[in-house]
């Protein structure tokens, strides 16, 4: 063996170490950033010349080279490598060794090896392994490849009959063996997306106090005030590049779920690594509990949060504040902020607040816009026109409604160049008081206000519908079965194809089923919705519906602002999304009526959106990391997580 290699784990995070021989190529290689360095005798970094790497400290994405090829090179050399404990390894060309530096020497062996969820393999430590790590003994002597693993894993699950036993199992796995966890998900996304995720997560919110069994994100309450950046560093990774947050006050549509909220962070953060290929390490799922005005949660006695109401105005903004200013100087610049079911009197000023200083997007506002978008786009290929032909009704006003309100007059407006006031009289509101009209400009609130229009007063969807006579039907109410037969009726009364979204989740809380939207408008219906339904037979057809779900965009649109060092989300990054989403619906996915292609492909996907946000990140030089690669696709693949077990020394 040529390179005497030592590396060392500090809080998960590894450093490898490598002496270099004279005219020795090393390829380092790791799939986020992570610095390579020279370092002479004394450790101090090595300036001489003899080393292919332009910079002597150097931050990379890929796969690099570091190639000794000067004779000057003092033996004493070596090449120290910093980076995420999930990916990196040093490989010697000359001899093809490679080495994974997570485990070697003095890292977790032995019992602790296999109760440590990043690196367990259980029974697929091979015989090398088994006595090289100290485990030899403690597993049975079988010794299984990973495939198999998935296949015993995936039998075991669906003997589970009740969703929230399969979720249950799911995060057992997690915290036992995460590269096992994230290669079920990958290799049988369509079958798990619904259990990891919506609709399963909502009641897993739910119950989260009876549930929880190991933290799995940070607990920040108001009772930390002044503690925030104390607690950050109690987080075991350092290395973070993307945090889901959330106040836990408007869970999917399920309301007010306090801490609980936990599993919406949790839930969306291992879509992070599955859909889009960010290492789980350096996502953090955080809640920040400032109490709960659920009722029904402060009596319970299994509730696992402050048990007081919701602390407001100056205090909240306070600990945002605070917490905001501790993630960024924690983490730096370009750490990801992604804010989720926060309720609408906080989301829109937290986004208003913060987008001018910090890399944040609001999930509920602007992820959900890009994928609607995406479908309508889509959808135009069915139905005829384009986006300004049309006329929108929305069945709620809040971060949805008005997000995705918002994302398609912006993109009429660039379609036709029309002012953004003109592009929005295509698209009417409705909220529980009725549409949204000049007559009730007073009473609304602010984010409401640009969608009131011209009309008299209508104080119901039906009457509305009739009115407006819309040709795009969106359900953001979080009120289920609000779509009524009378409602599907009418609208497929003046529409060919009625193009109707029923986007509020979790199921129990979709306007309308999948079976109904093609029952009521006899099949002619151009349907999606937020959570997912199975196919649907209506007289001797099967009708195949999408799932409108912004899962179909974040993890891409992370990626992209990852992979090119963004440091803020500008609004073309979502319409990037958009179209980039757009595009990988095919001809054949459209001839079935879908809008969306299958979530089967979404690491392709979202590579592709990533592509498109990244690239658009660099136009609009809002990108920090150069040179830009060339083919931002292939990169973007090559920087995604692999699940597959690495190979310990
Ligand atoms: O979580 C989901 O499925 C979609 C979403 O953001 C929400 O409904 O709040
Ligand atoms: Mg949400």
């Amino acid at each position: 063996m040529s390179i005497k290699g030592t590396t060392f784990m500090n809080n998960n995070s590894v450093s490898g170490v490598s002496r270099m021989r004279q005219s020795q190529s090393l390829r380092v290689s790791g799939r986020y950033p992570m610095v390579v360095s020279m370092m002479n005798r004394n450790g101090r970094p090595e300036t001489s010349v003899g080393v292919s790497v332009d910079n002597v400290v150097k931050e990379v994405n890929g796969p690099i080279m570091v190639e000794v090829v000067d004779r000057k090179l003092k033996q004493q050399s070596s090449v120290v490598v910093e980076g995420s404990s999930d990916d990196v390894y040093i490989e010697d060309m000359s001899t093809k060794d490679e080495y994974v530096t997570p485990l070697s020497v003095s890292v977790a062996s032995g019992y602790s090896l296999l109760r440590n969820p990043r690196h367990n393999k259980g029974l697929a430590f091979t015989e090398n392994e088994r006595d090289a790590h100290y485990i030899r003994g403690l597993l049975p002597p079988g010794v299984v490849k990973q495939d198999l693993q998935v296949k015993k894993t995936m039998n075991d699950l669906r003997q589970y009959e009740v969703p929230l036993h399969k979720y249950q199992a799911m995060m057992a796995l997690q915290e036992r063996n995460e590269r096992l966890f994230y290669k079920l998900l990958v290799e049988n996304v369509e079958e798990l997306l619904p259990i990891v995720y919506t609709p399963t997560v909502g009641e897993a919110c739910q119950k989260y106090g009876s549930i929880f069994k190991r933290p799995q994100g940070l607990f920040i309450t108001i009772e930390d005030k002044g503690r925030i950046l104390e607690i950050l560093n109690n987080w075991p990774e350092k290395d973070i590049q993307v945090i889901i947050v959330t106040d836990g006050e408007r869970i999917l549509g399920l309301g007010d779920l306090g801490c609980q909220g936990m599993g919406i962070p949790v839930g969306k953060l291992s879509l992070y690594t599955a859909l889009g290929g960010i290492r789980p390490s350096a996502c953090l799922p955080i809640t920040i509990d400032v109490g709960t005005n659920n009722e029904k949660l402060l009596n319970d006695e299994f509730y696992i949060g402050l048990r007081q109401k919701r602390a407001t105005g100056q205090e909240y903004a306070e600990l945002m504040n605070e917490f905001m200013s501790a993630v960024k100087q924690n983490y730096g610049e370009k750490v990801l902020i992604q804010f989720e079911d926060f309720a609408n009197h906080n989301a829109f000023d937290l986004l208003a607040k913060y987008s001018p200083t910090h890399l944040v997007f609001n999930d509920d506002i602007q992820g959900t816009a890009s994928v609607v978008l995406a479908g309508l786009i889509s959808a135009l290929k069915l139905v005829g026109g384009s986006l300004a032909d049309h006329r929108f009704l929305f069945l709620g006003a809040g971060e949805a409604g008005t997000g995705i309100a918002e994302l398609i007059a912006l993109e009429i407006s660039k379609q036709t160049r029309a002012p953004l006031e003109e592009a929005r009289k295509k698209i009417w509101l409705v909220d529980s008081k009725g549409l949204i009209v000049k007559s009730r400009l007073n009473s609304l609130q602010h984010f409401k206000k640009p969608w009131a229009q011209e009309h008299q007063p209508v104080t119901d969807l039906l009457d509305a519908v009739k009115a407006i006579r819309p040709t795009v039907l969106i359900g953001s109410s979080g009120v289920g079965q609000t779509f009524t037969k009378e409602v599907v009726e009418t609208m497929s009364s003046f529409n060919k194809k009625p193009i109707i979204l029923a986007l509020s989740n979790p199921t129990s809380k979709s306007e309308c089923t999948a079976e109904q939207a093609y029952t009521w408008s006899e099949g002619r219906a151009i349907f999606a919705s937020g959570s997912p339904f199975g196919p649907v037979e209506y007289n001797g057809k099967v009708y195949v519906s999408g799932q409108s779900n912004n899962a179909y965009t974040f993890p891409g649109l992370g990626l992209g602002l990852i992979i090119s060092g963004a440091i803020r989300v500008h609004d073309d990054m979502l319409l990037a999304a958009s179209e980039a989403l757009a595009a990988q619906v095919t001809l054949e996915h459209i001839e079935k009526g879908l809008i969306y292609p299958p979530f089967t492909n979404i690491r392709k996907i979202s590579a592709h959106i990533a592509a498109k946000v990244a690239a658009k990140a660099y136009e609009l030089d809002l990108a920090s990391r150069f040179p830009q690669p060339e083919n931002l696709i292939a990169y973007a693949e090559s920087c995604m997580y692999s699940p597959n077990y690495q190979k310990y020394r």
